[in-house]
């Protein structure tokens, strides 16, 4: 069930599939760093879309060159569940396109 609250087992073994991605607190988070300011907020619109696509919405912080996502799941009290997992790995598909490092 994807918004079943996954086990922090469960969780560390997913995370070891997802370099970059850590547990911040009860979120999963990462950070990229972009070419310019403008491949950020571009990267932004794009996660943006895929959120509503999932119908899954992490925080997304803006930075110069930087973009940083943190994730739970509302309808789970903000546990991790599965939909967090599917969220950060179709963004982990797309950062390579924007040059997210
Ligand atoms: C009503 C709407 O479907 C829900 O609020 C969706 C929207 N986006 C969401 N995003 C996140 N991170 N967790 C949720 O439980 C969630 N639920």
């Amino acid at each position: 069930m994807p918004t079943e609250p996954l086990s922090q087992k469960e969780i560390e073994d997913r995370l070891r599939e997802l370099p970059g991605w850590t547990l911040e607190g009860d979120r999963i988070a990462r950070a990229y760093r972009l070419p310019t300011h403008f491949a950020a907020a571009a990267m932004a619109v794009h996660i943006a879309r895929i959120q509503d696509e999932l119908n899954h919405h992490s925080d997304l912080t803006l930075g110069y060159n930087t973009l940083a996502l943190s994730v739970n799941s509302h309808d789970a009290g903000g546990a991790v569940t599965e939909k967090d997992f599917d969220l950060a790995q179709r963004v982990e598909q797309i950062a390579p396109a924007h040059g997210a490092r």
